[in-house]
């Protein structure tokens, strides 16, 4: 078993076009290949706008043998990345049933689909004057836990609120994964008090590591997610995250944009004549 696993969350910008989003995940996909990672993921519902409004116009069957435009997307891009591709998550929809589910597929370099969880823990909150959200209006919930293996070992996968309960990635553990990956998309007010206390605690209640990703903060959207796509060790350290606040608080810091000397930034300008 490989010992090091180089692995890319992808906090992906999602928007209205699904062939836009495919594009972009493409392009990510690939950027992060370039850079070394084997193991790349993606966010939950990362071909849709996330809303319970979205779901059944964005929604795909799930069957290798007659795949849909997301499915042969990430087929794809896992083969010709030449990696494992966990593949966020896509409304699917289920014709004979008349269901939806919220659903990860996960894939390998060949690009076949070895793994496919539906979440199980379906986000039915309501917070009065700050959020409520009922997935549960639309979707069906998953009944399975889900496991892969990779050349580091074998993986657990739950999508978002399904993190909340340690039950899965305690089972995850036990059973011998070495990880637990997330795609999730927390908002605004849970995700500053909860998703980083709840990735390094399914990590340190475990000692395994966890990776959550996120899709890109977007305030025009009508669902604000919280980003900051993480990776914990198994000592709970957040060993890397994708805090784009950061940038704000340095630029302020050291506000070097409105410092530059642009009237002399040209050829002509910048030889001292004296010298
Ligand atoms: N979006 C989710 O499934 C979960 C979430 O935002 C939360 O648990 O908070």
């Amino acid at each position: 078993m490989s010992r090091t696993l180089k692995i890319a969350l992808i906090q992906l910008a999602v928007g209205a076009k699904k062939a836009v989003n495919l594009a972009r995940a493409h392009g990510k996909v690939m950027d992060a290949a370039r850079a070394g990672a084997s193991l790349v993921v993606l966010p939950e519902c990362f071909n849709s706008p996330y809303g319970t409004q979205f779901f059944k116009e964005y929604s795909e069957v799930i069957d290798s043998a007659n795949p849909g435009e997301s499915m042969k997307a990430l087929s794809n891009m896992a083969k010709e990345a030449n990696v494992f591709l966990v593949g966020g998550s896509i409304p699917e929809k289920v014709s004979d049933a008349d269901k939806l589910y919220n659903t990860c597929t996960v894939w390998n370099q060949n690009g076949e689909m070895i793994a496919k969880h539906r979440k199980v823990h379906l986000f039915d909150i309501d917070i009065p004057g700050k959020i409520r959200f009922q997935e549960s209006e639309v979707l069906s919930p998953g009944n399975e836990l889900t496991q892969f293996e990779t050349p580091w070992g074998k993986i657990g996968v739950g999508i978002c609120y399904d993190i909340r309960f340690p039950e899965m990635a305690s089972i995850a553990a036990q059973s011998g994964c070495k990880a637990m990956i997330y795609p999730g998309a927390f908002n605004m007010t849970t995700g500053p008090l909860h998703w980083e206390l709840l990735a390094r605690a399914r990590a340190v209640d475990n000692q395994m590591f966890v990776a959550a990703c996120s899709p890109a903060r977007d305030m025009s959207a009508s669902y604000h997610a919280w980003g900051h796509s993480s990776v914990v060790d198994p000592f709970a350290r957040v060993i890397a995250k994708a805090d784009y606040g950061v940038i704000e608080d340095v630029r302020s810091s050291i506000p070097i944009s409105s410092q530059r000397r642009s009237d002399l930034y040209t050829s002509a300008s910048l030889i001292n004549k004296s010298n």
